[in-house]
């Protein structure tokens, strides 16, 4: 997939991961999942392997199955799949990060590592930096998602300068109830046209107000499809 290419807007599933009940991953739905997105709910961007679907608790050879399985049945269905590819270990989120490019994906999503955590900004870019580097022809997104990862460096801080540390960042998938802080994120980069897609279902149209330009949500429905089109 080429380089820039285009912008990620609108509403984005935040897909979840189909299980059989033996614990499974049950590969054989993807596709019909696909067609009720795009036909039921008009949803053509997608969000793999994130907090809805489970990724962290996926084994990297699940989650390579899984980003493939999605880019596959996506094709020619799709806008574009995101792959979320943050993991502890830098060395298994750079390889899923090359394994994204490689099977095309159209993005990758990192959130901080969550056990020993980057207490400085500096400390998480560099990390970042590190895994956006195995996939250099794709766009990068953040994923701020401090509740869940513990790590509360501010978006806005983040944000300060990122393009000289990964020039293949694109936005910010905001997963937080800090307003302050999703605002500052807009108001202090409007010169980059990056994507801000908000992660918050419950304040969604809060954050449109502020300027998100789209939004990653399990909640996904054909209005909210063409509200978030608009
Ligand atoms: C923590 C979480 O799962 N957040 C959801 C929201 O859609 C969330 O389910 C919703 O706001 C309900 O609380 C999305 O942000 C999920 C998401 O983007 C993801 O799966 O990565």
């Amino acid at each position: 997939m080429a380089f820039p290419k285009k912008k990620l807007q609108g509403l984005v599933a935040a897909t979840i991961t189909p299980m059989t009940e033996d614990g499974e991953i049950n590969f054989s739905v993807i596709g019909q999942y696909v067609d009720y997105l795009v036909k039921e709910q008009g949803v053509k961007n997608i969000f793999v392997n994130g907090t809805t679907g489970e990724g962290l608790s996926l084994s990297v050879s699940e989650r390579r199955q899984v980003a493939e399985e999605w880019v596959t049945k996506g094709k020619d269905k799709l806008d574009q799949v995101i792959i979320h590819v943050g993991a502890l270990s830098l060395k298994e989120s750079q390889e899923l990060a090359q394994h994204a490019a490689e099977i095309g994906a159209d993005g990758i999503a990192v959130i901080a590592p969550f056990f020993l955590k980057p207490w400085t900004k500096d400390i998480l870019i560099n990390f970042l930096k590190e895994v956006a580097a195995a996939a250099p022809a794709l766009p990068f997104y953040y994923y701020h998602i401090p509740a869940l990862t513990g790590v509360k460096i501010r978006a806005e801080e983040l944000l300060d300068g990122i393009l000289d540390k990964i020039p293949t960042f694109q936005g910010l998938k905001f997963s937080d109830t800090d307003l302050l802080d999703f605002g500052q994120c807009v108001d202090q980069n409007r010169q980059q046209q990056f994507a801000f897609l908000f992660g918050v279902d419950e304040q969604l149209l809060s954050a449109l107000v502020m300027g998100a330009t789209g939004a990653v949500g399990s909640f996904v429905s054909r209005d909210l499809s063409t509200l978030l089109s608009n």
